[in-house]
């Protein structure tokens, strides 16, 4: 499969003063050394906590930043020396800016837009109608903005970020600040942009979101790659345990002294919570444990008994804690 976008040894540093008196220069290494590709028709995450380089990388993609050093990339072109040859191609939709008027409606917008690309009219009119068919606001296309919910104009944002039909999106944070159904609606309209062959790019804090609807991720940390693979093959990467989670009454600390010294189980953490007692139990996946562990909590009364699969959250943990 063609790709995209290619990272190499790509580095961003940027010179802070710090300080009041003794006015000081320090570097932040934002993105250090950090390589990957993404191929066509991909949805691409990137995954990593506050300060961890995502927006940095993406606005190097962009073209609104230039990198300090290494390979940046996109549909073939350096992305700081060529970046009229591919500019109309690519576009970018961040969550939670005001990149739309609130004074004007949303066709109004994105005739705006529309204008900036010079678009030829039928042609710009066709698109409109079918993008706000897409981000589902043809009932509200004549309103002005101002009235819109968070989700409306997040959707709106969407459309602008596709009037120029471009191959390649990126997304920083698109669904911060929505609602759970709003950021739904929002994940369904990214999917059926996959389906149309658009490739995407987005960030996340959402672990969840990335899950679901990515096919491969990139964990950034401290301006470096930590992994990089599909959701899959990420919880591969710390498989081997599993997780029971049970809530009781009361329990002493002789029982968990005996689940602790039980074959398989590697740890157990105790939480006072408002809803008993929960023992969280670390064990080996293989391992069939649950009887076991029943028997050792045998008359005493269990609220709750939960087996948890290992999550895209447990490996995202796992990892940004072993690259400090
Ligand atoms: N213009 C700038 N000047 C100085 N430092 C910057 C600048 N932009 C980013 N940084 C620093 O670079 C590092 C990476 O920032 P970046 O915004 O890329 O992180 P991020 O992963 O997008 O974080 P968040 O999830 O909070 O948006 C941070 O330490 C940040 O303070």
């Amino acid at each position: 499969m063609q790709n995209l976008i290619e990272l190499k040894d790509l580095k961003r540093e940027f010179v802070i003063t710090k300080g009041w008196i003794k006015r000081k220069k320090e570097i932040v290494k934002a993105v250090d050394g950090i390589s990957f590709e993404v191929k066509k028709g991909e949805i691409f995450g990137l995954l990593g906590q506050n300060g961890a380089g995502k927006t940095t990388i993406i606005k190097m993609l962009i073209t609104l930043l230039a990198p300090s050093s290494g390979t940046c990339k996109v549909l073939g072109y350096n992305t700081y020396g060529e970046e009229k040859e591919f500019r109309d191609k690519i576009n970018f939709i961040f969550g939670g800016e005001m990149g739309v008027y609130k004074r004007l409606s949303a066709r109004d917008n994105l005739k705006y837009f529309a204008n900036l690309y010079y678009m030829d009219e039928a042609k710009a009119n066709k698109q409109i109608d079918k993008l706000l068919e897409l981000v589902d606001l043809k009932n509200k296309a004549d309103v002005l903005v101002e009235t819109f919910s968070k989700g409306m104009v997040q959707r709106l944002q969407i459309a602008r970020g596709l009037i120029n039909d471009p191959e390649i999106i990126f997304m920083d944070e698109p669904t911060i600040g929505l609602d759970p159904l709003g950021a739904k609606i929002l994940r369904n309209i990214i999917r059926k942009l996959k389906t149309d062959g658009k490739t995407i790019m987005l960030t996340t804090h959402y672990l969840y979101e990335a899950d679901e609807l990515c096919d491969r991720i990139a964990i950034i940390n401290n301006g470096h790659l930590v992994a990089l693979g599909t959701p899959q093959e990420l919880r591969n990467i710390i498989s081997g345990m599993n997780t029971i989670e049970i809530v009781l009454e009361k329990v002493t600390n002789e029982t968990i002294d005996v689940i602790e010294k039980l074959e398989s189980v590697r740890s157990v953490e105790k939480a006072d919570t408002d809803k008993g007692i929960k023992l969280i139990i670390k064990y080996l996946e293989d391992a069939d444990i649950s009887g076991n562990i029943l028997n050792s909590l045998s008359g005493l009364k269990i609220l709750s008994f939960n087996q948890k699969e290992l999550t895209l959250e447990d490996v995202y943990i796992k990892l940004v804690e072993a690259s400090r």
